[in-house]
Order: structure tokens, then sequence, then C-alpha cells
């Protein structure tokens, strides 16, 4: 099952990808969670211990990995591979705790005049990878966008979560979000309501955008704040933010259930 997470800057994207990876892994699933935004830090939202994520660099930022897959020289304009060897990058440069391998990608700009660097290269080639031929579940907490998601990848997301909090601009982004994934072919689109105080916030965001389905909410609490501040994963304090992803995971694996998965390498156990 590969879920992508995305919405605007700030609204809880990388707490529910925490705890979404978390929730599945705690199930006894296979649990890849993949950091493609630079701004986030994954690792904290899941728990890793601020030591161990230190020593986590982005794939993105490899530039003698790069080199090495795909044969490129020095000199600029030199040729190299375009389908370079990645399947062994998540057990090599990830890190795993409690129970989910953690990946972190980082962003590659693409050249100036629209040529392709080799860490670009290997970016997209193992984002690939992990969409189509690996048989974890893959979870992705993505930038504010679906930039990450070219058409030949983006078929093969089950799931595009988009987080949205009670506000007119978030839903804004939302609404850009969801065209452009339909435009791009992804088939199953879902929103999150995050930081909710009250049943208003609540009735705002189920009339907000009454096509895409609602998976459910993360009420705004203290125990996620208190978790962020001390690094520490909201899922484990083991108070309504964890009973609520709970809730939000099996609500998408049943809705997942109902239309089939967009693409199934085999079993996952
Ligand atoms: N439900 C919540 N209750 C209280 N605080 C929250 C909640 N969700 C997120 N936050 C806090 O809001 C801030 C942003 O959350 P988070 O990093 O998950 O958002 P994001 O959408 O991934 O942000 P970015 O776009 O910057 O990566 C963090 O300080 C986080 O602890």
């Amino acid at each position: 099952m590969k879920i992508a997470i995305t919405g605007k800057g700030g609204v809880g994207k990388t707490t529910l990808a925490g705890m979404l990876a978390r929730a599945f892994a705690a199930d006894g699933r296979r649990v890849l969670a993949i950091d493609a935004d630079p701004d986030a830090n994954l690792a904290s939202a899941l728990g890793v211990p601020a030591e161990e994520g230190a020593r986590l660099t982005p794939i993105s930022k490899m530039k003698e990995l790069a080199k090495e897959r795909t044969g490129a020289g020095d000199g600029q304009g030199s040729l190299f591979r375009l389908n370079p060897t990645v399947s062994d990058l998540p057990e090599r440069y990830g890190i795993e705790h409690k129970g989910v391998r953690l990946l972190q990608m980082g962003t590659v700009e693409q050249g100036g005049s629209g040529c392709v660097c080799p860490e670009h290269t290997i970016v997209k080639r193992l984002m690939k990878h992990l969409l189509l031929e690996r048989d974890d579940v893959v979870i992705m907490d993505m930038e504010a966008g679906i930039e990450h998601l070219g058409r030949g990848t983006a078929e093969s997301v089950d799931a595009l979560v988009i987080v949205v909090e009670p506000g007119q601009r978030s839903m804004q982004t939302a609404r850009q979000i969801n065209a452009l994934a339909g435009d791009i072919g992804i088939k199953n689109i879902f929103l999150v309501g995050s930081k909710i105080r009250d049943d208003a916030d609540c009735r705002f965001i189920s009339a907000a955008m009454p096509p895409v389905s609602l998976l459910g909410f993360i009420s705004l609490s203290e125990e996620i704040r208190a978790a962020d501040r001390d690094g520490e994963s909201p899922f484990d304090g083991g108070g309504k933010a964890r009973s609520e992803a709970l809730k939000i995971k099996d609500i998408l694996t049943s809705q997942l259930g109902r239309s089939g998965p967009a693409h199934e390498v085999g079993s996952n156990r």
C-alpha cells in the first residue's frame, strides 16, 4: 500500500505521516516512511532519538553515491545511466525505529537549462522503485504539492491524503492539489482534518470539499505540541492522538480494500 501525504505548509502533515507509519507498524506491517519534505523532520515525529536521526543523510545530497550508481563523470553534460540500481538503498541508508524504516529523500532541483543531474536521477529512480517494486506499506511525507510524483509514478500511489486545518488558505491549497492529483491519474484522494478544536471545525472541513472522502480528524492537542517539543512521537503517548491515528489508518485501509490498490506487488506479510 502506497500512501502519499501532502497539504499546505504547517498543517500537520509530518505529524500525521509519523503517526500513520507507527500505526501500520503496530499492526505488524512492514513500513517504509519516506521523508520527502526538506522542511520536515519525520524522524522526530516517528520518535527516533535525535542522535540517531542525525545519522540520516538525504539521498538527494549523496553526490558520490549518485556518481557511483549512474557512472557519471565530473564534467558537465557527461553521459550517465538513467536506470541505476537503487533497490539496496532503503536498507543501506535508512534507519529502523519501532518497525518503521525511515529514509530521507530530500529534493533535487533540476539544473538550469532543464538538464537532469545524477542525484535527480537517483531520487526519481528510487521513488519509482519504492512505489512500483516494493512490497511494504510506503508512507511519503511530501512538501505542499505533488512534484515528487511524476506521471509514471503517480498511478502507483494507492492513496493521496491531503491534510487540512480549519481555514480558507489550507482548503484552497487542498483544492489545487486535488485538481492536480486528478490530472496526473491519482485515483484515491482523501482528506484529513488536523488541528481540530471543536464541532464547528469538523463541520467546516466536512462541507468544504464534498467530492473528496474524509478519513477523519486529528484534534489540536497539548499532547502533540509537547511530543514535538520533546522529540517524541505522539503515538507513544497512548492518548487521543494515538486513537485518532489508529482510526484514520483503519478507515483508510477499509476504503482502499473497497476500491482495490492501485498497484499490488504481492502479499505484505
Ligand atoms: N493536532 C495538533 N495539535 C497541536 N499541534 C500540532 C498538531 N499537529 C501539528 N502540530 C504542530 O504544528 C507544527 C507543524 O506540524 P507538522 O510539522 O506536522 O506540519 P507540516 O504540515 O508537516 O509542516 P511543514 O509543511 O513545515 O513540513 C508542529 O509544531 C506540530 O507539533
